[in-house]
């Protein structure tokens, strides 16, 4: 496919994620990555820092110079919460594509950030997970509650995360909620010994478990329980690579885009 070359700018680039997304930068053909947005190391090129490829790109650590200074088509973000809200609407109005791979926006700030996309007329991706197998986990278990109404969901990540619950648990709980009634689960009598016990419970009564261990990268299971039979649907992401072609996906589609899309079931047929 002869595709026209596409300018990244990439915030976050030593992180997890920013290094595989460094990566498959650098192992695209038509992706160009032109800036990089860090905490630190203003002025240098990625190059000058230890393990990254030999690439060009001058590093900012303020968003509004960059954005200024540098011409370019879209910026990923790979950053944190407070950071990545501040850069989506910062790119936004100077008119470069937010891919956001950073979660932790609330309903409000997603309302937000869709008004301010519309009136820009320039295309956003807020995408709770990257992985297909974690979009092809949502799409069932929302399949799922069509028939089984009752469900729990359990997301168990590294411990160097910082939002809780996970922001594709959040997703995966809206995306039931469309096929599922409201519904309060459990005993109607029931009370927590101990606090939190039962987890976090959304407006529409499904409880979310967040787990944090060592050793562990991205995981979640939606359990399902009915009369006389559970059905559990699980996924795991065992390294960050297994987000990086929903990342390209992203980057390549957001160049056709005027209006924000949450979540990449959006666009993955
Ligand atoms: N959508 C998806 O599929 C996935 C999303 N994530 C999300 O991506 C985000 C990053 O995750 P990780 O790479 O694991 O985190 P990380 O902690 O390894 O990396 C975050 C990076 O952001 C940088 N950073 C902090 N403040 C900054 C600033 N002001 N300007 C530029 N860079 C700044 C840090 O220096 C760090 O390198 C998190 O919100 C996480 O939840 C993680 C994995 C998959
Ligand atoms: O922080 C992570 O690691 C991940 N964050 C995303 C989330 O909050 O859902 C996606 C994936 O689970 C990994």
């Amino acid at each position: 496919m002869n595709m026209n070359t596409i300018k990244i700018i990439l915030a976050g680039p030593r992180g997890r994620m920013g290094r595989e997304a460094v990566e498959l930068i650098h192992r695209t053909e038509h992706f160009e990555l032109v800036a990089c947005l860090d905490r630190v190391n203003g002025g240098k090129k990625l190059s000058e820092l230890e393990g990254f490829p030999s690439m060009d790109a001058k590093i900012f650590t303020d968003a509004n110079e960059c954005f200024a200074a540098v011409e370019a088509d879209v910026l990923i973000d790979l950053t944190t919460p407070e950071i990545g809200k501040l850069h989506t609407r910062l790119a936004l109005e100077h008119g470069i594509r937010p891919v956001v791979g950073t979660t932790g926006f609330n309903e409000e700030e997603l309302k937000e950030l869709t008004q301010l996309a519309e009136e820009k007329k320039t295309g956003v991706i807020i995408a709770p997970n990257f992985a297909v197998g974690a979009i092809l986990m949502m799409k069932f278990a929302q399949m799922a509650a069509k028939h089984l109404q009752d469900v729990e969901i359990i997301e168990l990540h590294h411990d160097r995360k910082l939002d809780a619950p996970s922001g594709t648990a959040i997703k995966t709980a809206e995306l039931i909620s469309k096929t599922r009634e409201a519904k309060k689960q459990g005993h109607p009598d029931e009370e927590e010994q101990l606090k939190g016990a039962r987890g976090a419970e959304t407006k529409d009564g499904i409880r979310i478990h967040s787990v944090r261990l060592p050793g562990l990268v991205a995981h979640q299971e939606v359990i399902f329980g009915g009369e006389g039979q559970s059905l559990t649907i699980k996924h795991d992401s065992y390294n960050r690579a297994s987000f990086m072609s929903g990342v390209k996906l992203a980057v390549e589609t957001i160049m056709t885009l005027d209006m924000l899309v949450y979540g990449l079931e959006n666009i993955i047929e």
